[in-house]
């Protein structure tokens, strides 16, 4: 900026104080500042990464305002400061000491909504950056205990925004959890337990066991992730499908392993009933005693299990095991309380969601296929298709941040198609996962 003539005589006590000129258009300053309640002193609080502040070099956290556009600014509110769009001057007072933070990037799984609009604690809403459960976070800046600077990924955008921090974040979402855990059971009618299942009916009497790792995962709102791509010589990611009641997750896990029997296969089930005449154990399932089912059912070996008719049916950790160590691609269809059990640093969970179309298409495909097929064994009351939207939008609420693929199961051709896509990629792709996985940290 073209400057006033230095005067001759200048106060002893005169700091020294850099002139800014920064032209503004409509994109935000990037800059938060706020007042000292003592002094009544007016500051930069922060600059946000890739913002035009940033970008100058000429502005940093810790700088005092004394001038805006020639106006001084003592006794303003910091609200009243630098809103002005065109030619903006300040005259500030650097910092002496600038704070050098070592910042390591971090990248971070959202497990919330965070809108800043509705956040009446941010310092700047404006300056504020909304997320949505999932979405995957490039944490630039955490040198403020409550208030991170981050980027959203993947991302174009070069100025960072305004996050709560984790510790920010934490009190409000175990409040959320409470209500998630309470309205979270009992999505599907039956377990997919039984490998045939053609009498098996609604109803079913299900437990499924949710670890005590579960709420502590949820009652983290980040959750670390590291960008991983399996080496071909790892074992494959299971590949967990979830969806609501009758959505067809297990009609699409049936002909993704009929597609390609050497290749995908469902892991065996264990079972308390006896077995048939032509069943064999380790075949269609592995027969045990109630004792040994209680047995394994304490000791945490299962990932679902679940009463029918009587007997116990369970999937246990180590028949899907069996399958991924044989170099094969397990397909598992769980219910979505069983998703902490299966995000493990062994079975590396790629989670697939399965979402029924709009109301509309969704009662055409299935009666479309009703009438091809008349013994299939879907919904066809209205009822039941609203129930299954209510129950996916529940299911999407409670779940989504866990959700790896999410695909719609309109037409069961295309469907089959994506799955297998989606299948593919989880294996062969780099993927975010959780940082745990990769760099185990000790119990
Ligand atoms: N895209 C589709 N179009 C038409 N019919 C479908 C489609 N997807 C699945 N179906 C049919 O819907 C019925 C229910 O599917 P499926 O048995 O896979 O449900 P599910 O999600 O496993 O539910 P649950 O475990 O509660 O029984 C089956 O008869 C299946 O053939």
């Amino acid at each position: 900026p073209a400057l006033a003539p230095i005067p001759d005589e200048l106060p002893d006590e005169e700091e020294a104080t850099r002139v800014v000129c920064l032209v503004k258009n409509k994109q935000p300053l990037g800059a938060t500042i706020k007042r000292n309640e003592i002094t009544g002193e007016i500051f930069i609080a922060r600059v946000i990464h890739g913002g035009l502040a940033d970008r100058s070099g000429l502005l940093h956290a810790g700088d005092r305002i004394i001038e805006v556009n020639g106006f001084p600014v003592d006794g303003l509110e910091p609200e009243q400061q630098a809103r002005s769009h065109g030619t903006i001057m300040f005259k500030v007072i650097p910092m002496t000491e600038r704070a050098v933070h070592n910042q390591t990037m971090l990248y971070v799984r959202a497990m919330v909504d965070y809108s800043p609009q509705q956040d009446p604690s941010i310092p700047c809403a404006d300056a504020g950056m909304s997320f949505r459960k999932g979405d995957v976070l490039e944490i630039v800046d955490q040198s403020d205990a409550l208030w991170w600077q981050a980027r959203k990924l993947p991302s174009s955008v070069a100025c960072a925004g305004l996050v709560p921090s984790s510790n920010m974040l934490k009190r409000s979402v175990c409040h959320s959890v409470s209500l998630a855990t309470a309205k979270s059971t009992g999505f599907r009618r039956s377990m997919r337990l039984c490998r045939r299942r053609a009498h098996s009916v609604t109803q079913a009497s299900c437990h499924t066991r949710c670890s005590s790792s579960c709420s502590s995962a949820l009652c983290c709102p980040y959750e670390e992730v590291v960008r991983h791509q399996r080496h071909p010589e790892d074992t494959h990611r299971l590949l967990a499908l979830v969806g609501p009641s009758s959505v067809g997750v297990n009609e699409l896990r049936r002909r993704l392993i009929e597609m390609n029997p050497a290749v995908f296969f469902g892991p065996i089930p264990h079972t308390t009933r006896a077995p048939r005449g032509y069943e064999e154990s380790g075949r269609e399932y592995h027969f045990t005693s109630r004792e040994v089912f209680d047995n394994m059912v304490y000791n945490n070996r299962f990932l679902e299990y679940g009463e029918y008719k009587g007997n116990l049916y369970g999937t246990s950790i180590q028949s899907v095991k069996d399958i991924l160590i044989n170099g094969k691609m397990c397909i598992i269809d769980i219910e979505p309380n069983a998703i902490q059990a299966v995000r493990t640093h062994e079975l590396r969970a790629y989670i697939i969601y399965v979402k029924p179309p709009p109301l509309e298409r969704l009662r055409e495909s299935r009666r479309e296929s009703k009438d091809i097929h008349p013994k299939a064994g879907f919904p066809a009351q209205d009822e039941d298709f609203q129930e299954m939207e209510d129950s996916a939008r529940k299911m999407e609420t409670h779940y989504g941040q866990f959700f790896d693929h999410v695909m719609v199961n309109n037409d069961l051709q295309d469907s089959c198609v994506q799955l297998l896509t989606a299948v593919t990629r989880a294996q062969d792709e780099p993927q975010w996962v959780p940082s745990g996985w990769i760099r185990p940290t000790p119990e």
